[in-house]
Formats: C-alpha cells, structure tokens, sequence
C-alpha cells in the first residue's frame, strides 16, 4: 500500500516503505538510543497489521470545505481522502462532514482574519465497542443548524454515540478550549481495553493503538514479581493501567495533572466496581514530594510520563520510598534514558528494555524498563 501525500504530510516516515523497514530502523535506533546504559534491548514488539490503527484524528476545513491534515509544524492543510493509519470509520464520517458543512453552508474559521466558525474536527474512535465521538471545535459557542447536521451524521454512521461542540476562541496551536456543550449522546464514549471498560472524553489522554495498547500493558505489568503490591500509577490518565494492575494488588493510587482525566478516572472505578484504587489530581512530582514527606508504603511505582518525561525532583523523591520494583513505561526513549541514569545513579538497576511498535510507520517509539532496588 502507498501514500501520495506522505512527503508533504510528514507524520509517517516509512508509509512507503514496509513495514519491515519501519521495524527495521526503530531497531536500529533502540540499540544507539539504550548503548551507553549497555542492557538488553529486545527486538520492537510489531503490529501483524500495521495499518488502520489511530483512534483518534484531527482535521481541518479550508474555506471551500477541502479538508485535510496539517503539515508538520506548519498550518498549511494537506487534503486527503483516507489515510493508512486512520481507523477507516473516522475517514468515511470525515468525508460525509464535508458533505453536510458544504451543503448547509457553515462558516468556516479563517486563521488570518481570525473570523468564522469551524476551527477542526476531532474523532476518537473505541474500535472494541465501535463507539464514535466526533468533537466540532468552533471559534463560536453557538452552532446553527446542530440539530439537522447531528441527525443527518448520526443516521448515516450509527457508530456514533457523542457529538459535542468545543470552543476555542484561542490563538494557539492546542486544538481543544475549555467549553464543552454536548450536542447528542452523553459526551463521552466507552472502549474496552484487557477486559476492562473505560470512558473517552474529548480531552482527556488515549492510547492511540488500542491492541498495541494492550500488548504493552500486558508486558509491563506482566514485569512485576511483587505479590499483592501496594502500587502507585503516577501520569495515570484516565487510570487505564493502574485500574488493569488492581485485579492483582492490594492497593493502587493514581495521580494525574489533567483535570477531565481523572473525572473519567474516577468515573472508570465506579464502571469496573473496583474498590482498592484511589485517584488524585495534581502535578505528579508534587504528589511524589509529599508522599515522601510521609513516608507513604508503596511496593511498585508504574510511571508513564509524557514525551518530555519525568523530573529530578520526581525521581529522588520516588527513590526515597525505596519501592521494590518500579515499572518506567516512555514514549519517548532520549528522555527514557536520561531518567534511567539517575535511577541508577541512585540505586535502582534495570537490564532489560521491551520495545513496542505503538505508531507504526512513524518514528515515534514506546518503551518498557523494570527498574529493582540493588
Ligand atoms: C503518556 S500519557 C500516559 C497516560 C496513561 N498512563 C495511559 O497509558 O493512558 C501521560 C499522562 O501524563 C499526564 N501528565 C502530564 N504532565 C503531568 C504532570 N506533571 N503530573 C501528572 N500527570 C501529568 C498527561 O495528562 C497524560 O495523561
């Protein structure tokens, strides 16, 4: 399969040329990016089908009602008509969008004059329950004409359980604002992910591949040997791993700095009937700090950070707990590396690091190391 668009779109490096060589080079790449710290970097766990995985996709509409992606770090539109990674119901809703915007006339934002309505359109997708949330992002906290465009949407793709109109009145490159009003279904869906169900908000972090998601989550906590842990998830989300590792647990508390986050968190408890976790909101060193101020008992630390990855002061904090075993899932292995070095540094040694392919055909990797006290 190839992609015409690929080189102006930028996102997907290796799109045109096998998936074998997309492997091959992130490979590559592990073994320089992990040498100085001379473990075992097992081979990048891959996809049996590469394609089609991204649940969750952010569009723009020029003037004329073309859509497309925008080009790497700029604003410029790159139309298209179905993407290889995307999740092919997202493409198809994205097209019948294009349908109704251009049949009912809605206004389109225009960036430079700062005028219109229409700024993007986000889709998430829950590909185990085929769940659709499609979020209208607007410079306008009003949509004329909501009704008949959601009816006509929702009739042709029955996927769809929320549509919800967010308004961003900013001039910044975060697609989202803070005001939501929902315009059919609850606002939210629900997927499945290792046996569990968990609630999709508009803003709240997704794993964007839900089977590789399910791999890596399955690895990580696979990693720990700790019976009946007291464990802390720290960069939780929406408590997807922290709720996953409970089943096997004494006690888990998650921390996450986003606010929508850990209502859906909390929300996902209450779905599962889970009794032993705990979630709270608030920076992720803060919380760490203070726990350590208190001595709190904990076995196992998962920690999933953004790309940007931990902090100093996180780590000696989370080292002075002194936890058995921690579990450090990246998706970015420079800043992976770096923190790994003052873990060691400070006690705590690692010899393994699993790989898993999360973003096929791009050059983005997600990476595994379970660090035990020396
Ligand atoms: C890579 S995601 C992992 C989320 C979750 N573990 C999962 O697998 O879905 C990183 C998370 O860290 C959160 N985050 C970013 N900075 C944070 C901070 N300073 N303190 C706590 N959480 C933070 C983000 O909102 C995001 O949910």
């Amino acid at each position: 399969m190839k992609c015409d668009i690929a080189k102006k779109c930028g996102s997907c490096q290796f799109i045109n040329q096998g998936y074998a060589k997309s492997l091959e080079y992130k490979n590559e790449e592990c073994k320089k990016i992990f040498k100085d710290l001379k473990v075992n970097v097992h081979p990048v766990s891959g996809m049996e089908d590469p394609y089609y995985y991204r649940n969750k996709t952010i569009i723009a509409f020029d003037k004329t009602y073309n859509y497309g992606l925008y080009e790497e770090n700029s604003h410029r539109i790159i139309p298209y008509k179905s993407c290889l990674i995307h999740d092919q119901e997202t493409d198809a809703i994205i097209s019948k969008i294009a349908v109704l915007f251009r049949k009912y006339r809605v206004s389109i934002y225009d960036p430079q004059r700062r005028r219109g309505e229409i700024r993007h359109i986000l889709i998430r997708r829950a590909v185990k329950t085929n769940q659709t949330l499609v979020v209208i992002v607007s410079n306008e906290a009003i949509f004329k004409g909501s009704k008949n465009f959601c009816n006509q949407l929702v009739k042709a793709f029955p996927s769809i359980k929320s549509i919800v109109l967010n308004t961003n009145k900013r001039q910044t490159s975060i697609v989202l604002g803070e005001q939501e009003k929902v315009l059919f279904g609850k606002g939210f869906i629900v997927d499945e992910l290792c046996g569990m169900t968990f609630k999709i908000s508009p803003r709240s972090f997704y794993q964007i591949n839900h089977d590789q998601c399910e791999a890596l989550y399955s690895k990580a906590l696979s990693l720990i040997t700790v019976k009946d842990p007291k464990i802390m998830d720290t960069y939780c989300g929406i408590g997807t791993i922290g709720l996953i590792a409970s089943k096997n647990a004494k006690q888990v508390i998650g921390v996450e700095l986003n606010k929508d986050a850990v209502k859906d968190a909390k929300l996902n408890k209450t779905f599962n009937k889970v009794e032993n976790i705990k979630f709270i909101q608030g920076d992720a060193t803060e919380f760490m700090v203070e726990a350590a101020k208190q001595k709190v008992d904990v076995d196992v630390i998962i920690m999933d950070p953004p790309r940007s990855g931990s902090t100093e002061t996180f780590i000696k904090a989370a080292v002075s707990l002194k936890p058995q075993e921690i579990v450090y899932v990246s998706c970015d292995p420079h800043t992976q590396v770096r923190d790994l070095k003052l873990f060691r540094k400070l006690g705590y040694d690692f010899k393994d690091v699993y790989p898993y392919d999360m973003f096929p055909f791009t050059q983005h990797i997600e990476s595994i190391v379970l660090l035990t006290k020396k």
